[in-house]
């Protein structure tokens, strides 16, 4: 399977949670049709949790002649729900996204959240095993593995008044501060409760994006919704980064989990948990990271008028192969100070790769695991099309705030791209076994 540039390569027959293969994923458990799990349809291990690929003994559902093909190892894939952080952070980016945000319903307060995040889990991890759901499954995915799917809950700045939680909202949650280039689409923007639905397979994905809104029922109604889409996994002849519309490799430089300051740089310290009175986020937060969500118009008109050397010159990168204009592969470092025979720095001043960097930034960094979208073409000929931006951090301030305060001030990419929805949530570590997510700070 191709790993699609995020830190995580996906193992087929693995079952994976963040960094870790684990082996005691959840038992069995019966199906409201018919008595036996999709998981058992498709020939997986539940005992172990591990599941069978192309290679693993089919069980074979029981309308399937029994010498069909085995699933591929792209619908056998699947991660674990229970871990240490929530899934859909540190995973490998997924072909299918929905990211959607939730307002609590008139009424509903700190009980019917509780309840609804005790539904959203149990969902959740029973759609991410390949189970059906709990109730009036729709049957959209009934053939289908896991494929990878990760669904992940936070929660935004509106959510703790709306709840009687004041005192448990983190301080980095404060609304983000205007930028001179937002354009940005209030209705579209923020909300209680924000949901990431990420899958390998379009039908997986929109499967568990119905039965998530289902379970909402009555307690929350969906604010704003947004699809996306990556390269399919296998689409290349090797695992490559990804590329976005703009036909750049995006993602190079992302955070790599064998870094020693990745943990620290993305996650909320432990220590949050453990020594509340010296911790700056609150003890819930702990392991748990916040995401930036900007939906980004790309002015792909625009941007598809000017040469290959003049779009390379935006980036600071070449766009056939990601290496940066200083010469060598994708992966050798810039050299920023390189200049050419007429004494022009070679990676423009206002490249966007250049002043994005951590280096540039007071060491800033941010995990950025990005959706593409379109959606359709506007009454003037014009793409709906760009990237759904969402970026991990343990402190927005010092991760997204101060980039983008930076490319404010002279990106030479923002003449091709426009911000026009944003959302900041604060999303708790993963649920143990028997948690659900957001139990401790719903309870505590
Ligand atoms: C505020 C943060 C960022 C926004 C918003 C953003 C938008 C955006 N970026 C691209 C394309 C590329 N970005 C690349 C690198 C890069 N971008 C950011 C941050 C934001 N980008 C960072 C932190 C970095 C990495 C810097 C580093 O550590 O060196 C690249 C180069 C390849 C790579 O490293 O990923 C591309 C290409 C688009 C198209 C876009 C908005 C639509
Ligand atoms: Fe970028």
């Amino acid at each position: 399977m191709a790993d699609q540039s995020t830190p995580e390569a996906r193992t087929p027959e693995k079952a994976l949670n963040g960094e870790t293969a684990l082996n005691d994923g959840p038992p069995e458990s019966a199906d409201t049709k018919g008595g036996i799990s999709r998981r058992l349809l498709l020939g997986t291990a539940g005992a172990t949790g591990l599941v069978l690929g192309a290679a693993g003994g089919a069980v074979g559902y029981a309308a399937r002649p029994a010498e069909a093909t085995p699933l591929a190892s792209l619908g056998a894939d699947q991660v674990m729900f229970h871990g240490k952080h929530q899934p859909g952070i540190l995973q490998g980016l997924q072909a299918r996204g929905h990211v959607v945000a939730f307002d609590l319903a008139a009424g509903a307060g700190r009980k019917e959240a509780a309840a609804l995040l005790r539904r959203w889990s149990e969902t959740a991890r029973r759609l991410m095993a390949g189970e059906a759901a709990q109730q009036d499954d729709t049957d959209v995915a009934r053939d289908a593995g896991p494929s990878s799917l990760t669904i992940t809950f936070g929660f935004g700045h509106s959510f703790f008044a709306r709840t009687g939680l004041e005192k448990q909202r983190p301080i980095a949650l404060d609304p983000l501060p205007d930028f001179s280039s937002d354009q940005l689409d209030k209705a579209r923007s923020n909300g209680d409760l924000w949901v990431q639905i990420g899958a390998n397979d379009a039908l997986v994905a929109f499967h568990a994006l119905r039965a998530i809104q289902k379970d909402a029922g009555r307690a929350a109604k969906v604010r704003w919704q947004m699809n996306g889409f990556n390269r399919s996994p296998g689409a290349t002849s090797h695992p490559m980064t990804a590329r976005n519309l703009m036909g750049q490799m995006d993602g190079t430089r992302n955070p790599k989990p064998t870094e020693a300051d990745f943990d620290q740089r993305i996650f909320v310290p432990e220590s949050a948990a453990k020594d509340p009175a010296g911790a700056k986020d609150p003890a819930w937060m702990a392991n748990g990271s916040y995401a930036v969500v900007r939906r980004i118009r790309m002015l792909l008109d625009d941007w598809e008028q000017l040469s290959v050397k003049a779009q390379e010159d935006v980036i600071g990168r070449r766009k056939s192969d990601g290496a940066p204009l200083s010469g060598g592969t994708e992966t050798t470092e810039m050299d920023l100070e390189k200049t050419d025979k007429a004494g022009n720095l070679v990676v423009p001043i206002n490249a966007h790769a250049r002043i994005t960097r951590p280096d540039q930034n007071g060491g800033a960094a941010m995990l950025r695991r990005p959706f593409s979208y379109h959606d359709g073409i506007d009454a003037d000929g014009v793409p709906d099309a760009g990237l759904l931006f969402i970026c991990w951090q343990a402190d927005p301030l010092r991760g997204f705030v101060t980039v983008q305060r930076k490319l404010d001030r002279g990106d030479a990419l923002s003449k091709y791209i426009r911000h026009e929805a944003s959302g900041l949530f604060a999303v708790p570590g993963g649920a143990a076994e028997g948690e659900y997510v957001g139990q401790r700070l719903l309870e505590g």
